[in-house]
């Protein structure tokens, strides 16, 4: 057997990769899938897009190398988390479409339940706070709103799942209907310090426990790939959330190690080891992959719009053709000519936690050029980091003496230096940048012994860039005050 295949089935995109025994890259094949905007706040996917999409892939990067299935030990899946998806099980259909984790349409349920006073209560159960950001809200949602579908539910018809289900469902003999505990952790009704599903969640968001998946560990082996689907008979071993798979594939496995993950938003997690904490500064507790088959914990900042304010820059203010144009564009201005911009686009999540936020563009002169906003597009995604990063030093005796950074928009110099700047923190940058994938083709590796030791992982690891902190400090406080003005003034407006 030569290779692992790792599915990254992300926000923006399906991409599939094929890595060996060294932990390169063996080939890539991805496709971007179309994201959908019914009504303000709302963000939806096409499930069977998704699914479709994942499969192109998936059989593409095989044919890049020409490979066949059993040349291929095992199938790590890592995805989007959060995101909803209901289907019928009698038909695989799904009966809407998939609510995405940025959607926020369930806001004014999560601020009665807030009032309820329920917070405590299901914080120290599942790790979490009440956002629309986790999947129950959007589960009831569904259930809510589709016609039938309570009922249905509660007659044990309808299946739900995030991503990871989803495919597993579709690509399996035997449709298993199965999770593993990091995505679990993100669903709201999952009992993180007992890791089950939880009676007591599922009663606050009146969920049927019919619908729900069983719950594997990361590095498990839950089933074989249908013959049909040209990856036929190849074991699925590996499932974990995309920003667990990432600080697995970066390594950091130990209390304090950390990484940021630079994609559609920005994913800050902490190891924490093997006790259940609760964080201080409103960051959220969850599931950690491990590949023993045990809970493990980390704290968790989630910034809603990373890498999407690029994209935005280019689909809808049109200033750039590609993401990868914003580093030449912003670089032909030497500061953002006093602009900031709050790309709280779906509200602003860690530290803050406001559904109600709202994008916000402040500083706009007579002189202020396209380039300015490209380089305050990109210094806000560094802003947002900083402020979750200094929510996670407060938690922590030791502060964090590098950032170890992941993602698309990872590979953008200027952000990095600009991030290295404002943290005064050393960044470091692996020359995989794709440690999402590597995570998840670990996990599935590490369960069929393909790999044998997480230990044998380390000295594949490649040379990193890093970029050390310029700037002067004095101006790194006045430029992160300024920011914080702002953001200051970009909370609770949405209606
Ligand atoms: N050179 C670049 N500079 C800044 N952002 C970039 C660059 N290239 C890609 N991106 C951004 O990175 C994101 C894609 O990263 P990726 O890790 O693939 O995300 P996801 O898994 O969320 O789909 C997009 O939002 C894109 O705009
Ligand atoms: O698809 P990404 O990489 O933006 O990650 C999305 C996160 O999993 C959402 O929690």
């Amino acid at each position: 057997m030569s290779y692992v295949l790792a599915l990254d089935q992300g926000t923006t995109s399906s991409r599939a990769i094929l890595f060996d025994q060294a932990g390169n890259i063996a080939a890539v094949a991805q496709k971007e899938f179309q994201q959908f905007y019914p009504q303000a706040g709302w963000v939806e996917h096409d499930p069977m897009e998704i699914l479709t999409s994942q499969m192109t892939c998936a059989v593409e990067v095989l044919g890049k190398v020409g490979a066949r299935p059993r040349d291929v030990a095992a199938i790590g899946i890592t995805n989007q988390r959060e995101t909803v998806i209901v289907w019928e099980r009698e038909t695989g259909h799904p009966i809407h479409p998939a609510i995405v984790w940025q959607d926020r349409r369930t806001a004014g349920f999560c601020s009665e339940l807030e009032q309820s006073g329920a917070g405590d209560n299901i914080s120290n159960r599942s790790g979490l706070v009440i956002d629309p950001y986790f999947s129950a809200t959007k589960i009831r949602w569904i259930l809510d709103n589709v016609p039938g579908a309570r009922a249905r539910a509660e007659r044990g018809e309808l299946a739900f799942g995030t991503v990871d289900s989803w495919l597993v469902w579709h690509l399996t003999s035997g449709h298993r209907h199965v999770t593993d505990v990091t995505n679990a952790s993100r669903t709201l009704l999952f009992n993180v310090v007992e890791g089950r599903w939880d009676p007591e969640l599922l009663r606050i968001f009146g969920i049927p426990e019919s619908m729900l998946p069983d719950v594997a560990w990361s590095s498990e082996r839950v089933g074989e790939v249908t013959t049909t689907l040209g990856l036929g008979g190849i074991s699925i071993a590996g499932i974990a959330g995309d920003q667990q798979a990432a600080l697995f594939g970066q390594l950091c496995w130990n209390p304090g190690d950390a990484k940021n993950t630079y994609g559609t938003g920005c994913f800050l997690l902490q190891n924490i080891g093997t006790n259940f904490m609760r964080s201080k500064y409103k960051l959220i507790t969850t599931i950690a992959a491990s590949a023993q088959h045990r809970l493990e914990y980390a704290f968790e900042g989630s910034v809603f719009i990373g890498g999407a304010v690029v994209q935005w820059l280019r689909d809808n203010l049109r200033i750039i053709g590609s993401s990868a144009e914003v580093g030449a564009l912003a670089a032909g201005e030497k500061d953002a000519g006093g602009l900031i911009f709050v790309p709280a686009f779906v509200g602003l999540g860690a530290p803050h936690w406001d559904p109600h936020a709202s994008g916000l563009l402040i500083g706009l002169r007579r002189d202020t050029r396209p380039g300015h906003i490209a380089r305050a597009a990109l210094e806000s995604i560094a802003f947002q980091v900083a402020d979750v990063l200094e929510a996670m030093d407060s938690e922590t005796p030791q502060p964090l003496a590098a950032l170890r950074v992941d993602g698309g928009a990872a590979v953008n110099d200027l952000l990095m230096q600009f991030q290295a700047d404002v943290l005064g923190v050393p960044v470091v940058r692996p020359q995989v940048t794709e440690t999402t994938a590597l995570g998840a083709a670990y996990l599935a590796g590490l369960a069929v012994g393909f790999w044998h030791s997480p230990e044998d992982l380390r000295s594949s690891r490649k040379a990193d860039t890093r970029f050390e902190p310029k700037m002067d400090r004095a101006e790194a406080t006045r430029l992160r005050a300024r920011w914080h003005q702002a953001v200051e003034r970009s909370k609770n407006w949405a209606e």
